[in-house]
């Protein structure tokens, strides 16, 4: 499936008779046909009102506590395979409510951002986290040191530039800030650029997986860091490569997230998923 050319491959485990490994799923991740950005493997529920548990891998085998765009991925596979247009799913970074909002869009309920250092997480106390001063030495452009960094399940860190995010080389320093040490568990990166108070232009580097057509979790997270520093409303369309996505920060404090799914073909994985073999 994709969700706005974020790459998705939604994997049905639902018989509890298998296990993905972060190994496995790099070996698929390397087949031809098989090629994805995010991986969802869809487990039985483990919890009271839930009706799947969804474990996501990046291509590069690591796990990922969120991913936006797969979750609507998985909400249209289960959708299809329940007959359920609301459910409740959990992921390593907690319950995502789905509606279907109509049109072959679908509503993820992403629950609360986290702003703290420590839950980001960053390797130094920061006690305002809309702005943090980065030392990065061998990129040269002023506005790449003070980015805004939010958790929504998986850590973002958001650069905002006055100009076209497409005129920044996201593909040579996305990876030098994705691992740069202020970020233990590595991070998604944003190019964010404000248009209006009601839209953003993304451009995003994704931990695990690199430059994508479109992220999620960077959407949610933009729209956040954005309504925080005061530069947007709540309510904003994130314009990604890809296509948009609505995302709005309730008075809750519940992002919801607003957009597409795609089918592209479905298939069986082969039961012989050793590492040595292309899948
Ligand atoms: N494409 C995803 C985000 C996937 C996870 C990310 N690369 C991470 O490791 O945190 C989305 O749509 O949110």
């Amino acid at each position: 499936m994709n969700g706005l050319g974020n790459e998705i491959l939604v994997v049905d485990m639902r018989d509890g008779a298998s296990t993905m490994t972060g190994e496995l799923a790099r070996t698929v991740a390397a087949g031809e046909r098989t090629a994805f950005e995010q991986m969802m493997v869809v487990y039985p529920p483990r919890a009271d009102g839930t009706e799947a548990y969804v474990k996501i891998y990046n291509n590069d085998g690591s796990v990922a506590g969120a991913c936006g765009n797969g979750t609507r991925c998985v909400a249209h596979f289960l959708n299809r395979a329940t007959g359920k247009d609301r459910m409740t799913i959990e992921t390593d970074g907690g319950l995502l409510e789905i509606f279907n909002a109509g049109e072959e869009l679908i509503t993820v309920d992403m629950g609360k951002p986290r702003f703290d250092w420590n839950q980001i997480p960053l390797a130094e106390e920061f006690a305002d986290t809309t702005g943090i001063e980065l030392q990065i030495g061998p990129i040269d452009a002023p506005v790449l040191h003070t980015p805004s960094v939010v958790n929504v399940g998986n850590p973002h860190a958001i650069f905002w530039v006055k100009d076209d995010p497409d005129n920044y080389d996201l593909g040579r320093f996305g990876p030098l800030l994705e691992n740069h040490p202020i970020f233990p568990e590595r991070a998604n990166i944003s190019l964010a650029q404000v248009l209006a108070p009601d839209c953003i232009k993304v451009r995003v580097w994704e931990r695990g997986a690199g430059l994508t057509l479109a992220c999620g979790t960077a959407a949610c997270a933009v729209g956040v860091a954005a309504a925080r520093k005061g530069l947007t409303d709540r309510r904003v369309g994130i314009q990604l490569p890809g296509g948009p996505l609505e995302i709005e920060w309730r008075a809750d404090d519940h992002i919801l997230m607003t957009g597409p799914w795609t089918l592209e073909w479905e298939g069986t994985l082969p039961a012989d998923l050793s590492p040595d073999r292309a899948a």
